[in-house]
């Protein structure tokens, strides 16, 4: 078998024997509208971060069948040959509307709206729901860990202890979106541009007859980049003194006061605050105290609260795995359908549990702002082409308990949803990441504390029009 990279095989069976049978029944050109929407935070948290829209896009420029696809598919015995045959030409003629990445995002909102013929619409479920789950799922455990660190630059180390190669590689790039200072994975730095850096194993210690040699050694050759690691054998006993020794007697010669030390293991609060002390009374107070192991929000969150020394972070296997919950349940609804003359028909799912009952129609989706504080106060999901005149006093209600209602003024109102593919061309920049990096920064700091704790945040205000509310009360009395 040929090595592919294209991945429009990477789908549900499903979805191709439901393309079939649109296909088979006169529906493959219906047009349709799918939304991608989430309906709970990870980790109990106030919100998550959007990401993983430059590989959807990459995906949907990708898309194509190519004959060993089809002889694949007719090895089946259950798709018709002129469903076989149209698959050889298919692209995607439809269009797109997403967030842009780093976007903090809230439950039951859109993140991403397909227009497309049915066939289409259908197809790419999988892919975009695999792409924006996994990156969104490491972006929004990247922010918390990230947030907890208080300004401290995080670097993720999660490499190897990733859900294989995609997971590492993307999972790097989606923690770079998030606030991560840096990634110990070379590809991701070589493919997306989130700097690479690193330290030094246990092994390279291990490797020289002595600590000393092996600290000596690195200096050597990396002076102006050595943090060595000293927990191979006693850190107050021998690892910092030994690196103490090292920056001495050849980077301060070399006029090299920038260096660095890391803690692997043991109370880091007690080992940072002595190292320290050893560190400063040695006069080398630029010398950094970098630390790991096993660490997540909740650790790095106490070690700032115990008083630790600590001026950076590396953080695996938590980080890449979104360990104390590595499942975003991002979803990917039909909305509405188009009749034969452009009319959108609005299409709901009524579930036994209503937090799974959909909100239908085309939507767009206003993120509303205080202009005195600049803070992100609602956000208002809309029928697609209503206006709002935000300079006048906007009255919002809860979507669930209607009576409870509240006015804004003085307010100023941002579209999230972006067009990225209008008739199958793209036309959306996808911006470098260092741009979704500050962006999501920016977009984070307008959000108040109140919705960024990390245990009891306070519900962010996700509304839906009157408009829309009245549709979706139509649409349940009707069931459907
Ligand atoms: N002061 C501290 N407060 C809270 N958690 C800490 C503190 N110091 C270290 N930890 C965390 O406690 C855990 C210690 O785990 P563990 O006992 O496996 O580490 P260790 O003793 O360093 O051994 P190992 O060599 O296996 O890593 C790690 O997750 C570490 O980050
Ligand atoms: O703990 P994480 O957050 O995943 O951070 C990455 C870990 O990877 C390395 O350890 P290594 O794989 O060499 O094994 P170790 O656990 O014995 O240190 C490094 O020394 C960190 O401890
Ligand atoms: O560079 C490091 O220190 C590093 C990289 C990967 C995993 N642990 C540590």
């Amino acid at each position: 078998m040929k090595a592919k990279t294209n991945l429009t095989m990477l789908c549900d069976f499903y979805e191709l024997t439901m393309a079939n049978g649109y296909f088979q029944t006169g529906l493959k050109d219906r047009i349709c509208y799918f939304d991608v929407f989430y309906r709970s935070v990870p980790d109990k948290g106030g919100f998550s971060i959007a990401a993983g829209l430059a590989q959807v896009v990459e995906y949907i420029q990708g898309l194509s069948f190519d004959e060993e696809d089809v002889a694949y598919l007719r090895g089946k015995g259950c798709f018709s040959e002129e469903f076989l045959q149209y698959l050889l030409h298919f692209e995607f003629t439809g269009d797109i509307w997403a967030v842009p990445e780093g976007t903090p995002v809230f439950p039951g909102e859109p993140i991403l709206t397909v227009r497309a013929p049915a066939i289409q619409a259908q197809f790419v479920e999988t892919f975009i729901l695999l792409t924006l789950n996994h990156q969104s799922l490491i972006a929004t455990k990247s922010n918390r860990i990230v947030r907890a660190a208080e300004g401290r630059p995080v670097s993720e180390f999660g490499s190897r202890r990733a859900q294989g190669a995609d997971g590492a590689v993307l999972g790097a790039r989606a923690s770079y979106i998030a606030g991560c200072a840096s990634t110990a994975c070379t590809l991701a730095d070589q493919r997306y541009g989130s700097p690479a850096s690193g330290t030094m194993a246990h092994s390279w210690v291990q490797m020289f007859p002595d600590e000393y040699t092996a600290f000596k050694t690195y200096c050597q050759l990396y002076p102006n980049n050595a943090t060595l690691l000293v927990d191979t054998y006693n850190v107050l006993k021998s690892g910092v003194p030994n690196a103490i020794r090292a920056f001495k007697e050849i980077l301060l010669p070399q006029g090299i006061t920038r260096c660095g030390i890391r803690l692997d293991s043991g109370d880091l609060t007690y080992l940072s605050q002595k190292a320290r002390k050893m560190l400063d009374d040695a006069g080398l107070t630029d010398c950094k105290i970098f630390v790991s192991n096993a660490l997540d929000e909740y650790i790095i969150r106490d070690l700032v609260r115990q008083g630790a020394r600590i001026d950076a972070f590396g953080v695996g296997e938590r980080l890449i795995t979104s360990r104390s919950e590595p499942v975003f349940g991002g979803v990917y609804k039909l909305a509405a359908i188009e009749d034969d003359q452009g009319n959108i028909i609005p299409k709901i799912k009524i579930s036994e549990n209503p937090a799974k009952i959909t909100t239908p129609h085309f939507k767009k989706v206003y993120r509303i702002f205080s202009k005195d504080t600049g803070k992100a106060e609602a956000d208002l999901v809309c029928l697609h082409d209503e206006q709002f005149d935000f300079s006048q006093p906007l009255e919002l209600f809860d979507p669930d308990a209607t009576w409870k209602k509240k006015t804004f003024t003085g307010i100023y109102a941002t579209e999230l949803l972006v067009p990225v593919f209008q008739g199958g061309k793209l036309v959306y920049q996808v911006p470098d990441i260092q741009t979704s990096r500050a962006y999501c920064q920016r977009q984070v700091d307008a959000l108040w504390d109140e919705v960024k704790r990390f245990e009891n945040p306070h519900n962010y205000y996700v509304d839906l029009s009157q408009k829309l509310w009245d549709i979706k009360q139509q649409l349940l009395s009707s069931n459907g």
